[in-house]
């Protein structure tokens, strides 16, 4: 269970939020600038909280109070961006195997099929990144976060750079994603059609903080403006 109750100064903007979330993708929905990427960030532990607490499955990740605050390359939760930052000069296979090596995680075979199962990236074992479409960049960023085991999957806007056709590709792997991986995530997304395909539980973000937590009903009607 991801507990998170924090607040944090961005300039003009105060990130003021407040959630509990046992759900299998837990989905931060907003207008830009509303303070859905801080919010993750903060979860990462690229940012630190200047109030409050994180923390998951009990584990204390951030205590302000306490001057507790977890590095980030010891909290165990993957990160997959917007563009997929994947290391232009690896092969996708040493890309996959990035985080297992900095996690210093022993090989494991079966974990490295299943994923690339998953996500069907298999046979783009030995390109470059620069000879992968957007929509395969991001499977093995996918790819890539999955490899290092981690406990919690944060997605900043990861459908955000692909056209329609693309999204539409992407989307059905992330389902697959979040009902056989196992591994809880937080979606960061101002598209409502994909939060609601996705989201299990969804924070509405205005202005730094959570004015509404539920279902599909705090998202907008559709078409309507965020
Ligand atoms: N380090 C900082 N110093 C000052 N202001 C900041 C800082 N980081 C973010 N902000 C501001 O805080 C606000 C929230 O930014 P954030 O990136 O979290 O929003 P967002 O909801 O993720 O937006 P988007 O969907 O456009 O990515 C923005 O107005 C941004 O300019």
């Amino acid at each position: 269970m991801l507990q998170v109750d924090v607040s944090k100064r961005l300039g003009e903007l105060t990130v003021e939020a407040a959630f509990t979330s046992d759900g299998r993708v837990t989905g931060l929905f907003g207008a830009s600038g509303a303070g859905k990427t801080s919010l993750i960030n903060m979860i990462a532990g690229l940012l630190r909280p200047d109030v409050g607490t994180i923390s998951i499955d009990g584990e204390i990740l951030d205590d302000a109070a306490a001057g507790t605050h977890v590095a980030v390359h010891r909290r165990r939760i993957g990160y997959v961006f917007q563009d997929a930052r994947l290391f232009p000069h690896l092969d996708v296979r040493r890309n996959l195997d990035y985080g297992r090596r900095m996690n210093r995680l022993a090989e494991d075979a079966a974990l490295w099929r299943r994923v690339t199962d998953l996500l069907d990236i298999s046979h783009l074992l030995d390109r470059r990144p620069g000879k992968l479409s957007g929509g395969e960049r991001q499977r093995v960023a996918l790819g890539r976060a999955l490899l290092s085991q981690p406990r919690l999957l944060l997605l900043d806007e990861p459908l955000g750079s692909l056209d329609e056709e693309r999204k539409e590709e992407i989307l059905p792997y992330l389902v697959r994603l979040r009902d056989e991986a196992g591994i809880p995530m937080v979606y960061v997304s101002h598209d409502p059609s994909e939060m609601r395909k996705l989201a299990t539980q969804i924070a509405m973000i205005q202005h730094g903080r959570v004015t509404a937590f539920g279902g599909g009903e705090v998202l907008p009607a559709a078409h309507a403006p965020v």
